[in-house]
């Protein structure tokens, strides 16, 4: 039977991402609750993946206010089995959810560093003086704000509801539009089929044009870039892995083509999937 480890406990948006992809991909199974793997960290959650103890990661990528998810992007890079099977985007809608009555009596809000970064104008304004506390998950703190009246959570109203815990605010994120990118890990590489793919590179020699000539190739073959970001690679300061999508399929040959061609301007090259985003 399929299992799926998401980012958990219960109510975070990887666990809504693992239901959209359910309701897409298997909606025979999207009521059957063992399927359901909530893991406390997002690498805890992609190594179960890669290790075979479970079929699927589903796990947050890129944010449209707060950029690329590193643990994410760091992990893919370590990952010798996994490969992008589907992308899900997801809109992101932050509420307050406290026991308290109003706003003066809150002391310490409890979120994700995403849930609390892609509210921290409104928290600049309105709570300015609480203790913001990062947690592993938006849903790690609904446990304290359940016990402590002066405590909140930044998360979603599906958590509220879950937790039976009231909303005071909603919603809170500082841009309307917020979406979150997941991406559908698995091992499974039989499976490149889609309009986008990934990959990431590390380059031969930190020398003038070295980013050029790895770019050159998908312009001259006129294959658009969606995205490109860096991670450093850990071994030395100012060394980086790059991480690109490309709005083609791999087995275009016009991208194969560009594949071979990149191998020799790059040192080590990733192949991280081709997929449909959803
Ligand atoms: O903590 C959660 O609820 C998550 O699913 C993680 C996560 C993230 O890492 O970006 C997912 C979507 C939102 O952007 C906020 C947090």
């Amino acid at each position: 039977m399929t299992k799926i480890a998401y980012l958990g406990p219960a109510g975070t948006y990887s666990e809504m991402a693992a239901l959209r992809y359910l309701q897409l991909s298997h909606p025979d199974l999207e009521h059957d609750p063992s399927i359901m793997c909530p893991y406390p960290t997002i690498p805890q959650a992609i190594n179960a993946a890669e290790n075979g103890n479970v079929e699927i990661a589903i796990v947050p990528v890129e944010n449209s206010i707060q950029g690329g998810v590193t643990m994410t992007l760091d992990s893919l890079w370590q990952s010798e089995a996994l490969q992008i099977q589907q992308a899900i985007v997801l809109p992101i809608a932050h509420a307050l959810i406290t026991r308290a009555a109003i706003l003066t009596d809150i002391k310490t809000v409890y979120s994700h560093p995403q849930g609390l970064a892609q509210c921290q104008l409104w928290l600049d304004c309105h709570l300015p003086t609480v203790q913001q506390i990062a947690t592993d998950s938006t849903t790690d703190g609904l446990q304290r704000v359940a016990e402590d009246g002066t405590s909140a959570a930044i998360a979603s109203q599906r958590a509220a509801e879950l937790y039976n815990l009231p909303i005071l605010q909603f919603p809170i994120n500082d841009q309307p539009d917020n979406f979150t990118r997941f991406l559908v890990l698995g091992r499974n590489t039989s499976h490149r089929q889609g309009t986008h793919s990934s990959l990431a590179f590390s380059l031969k020699r930190n020398m003038p044009g070295a980013l050029v000539k790895p770019l050159l190739v998908f312009a001259d073959r006129h294959i658009n870039l969606s995205r490109i970001e860096s991670r450093p690679t850990k071994r030395s300061l100012g060394e980086y892995i790059f991480f690109i999508d490309i709005e083609a399929a791999l087995p275009d040959a016009n991208c194969c083509e560009a594949l071979e061609e990149l191998k020799t301007v790059t040192e080590n090259l990733k192949i991280l999937g081709s997929y449909a985003i959803t």
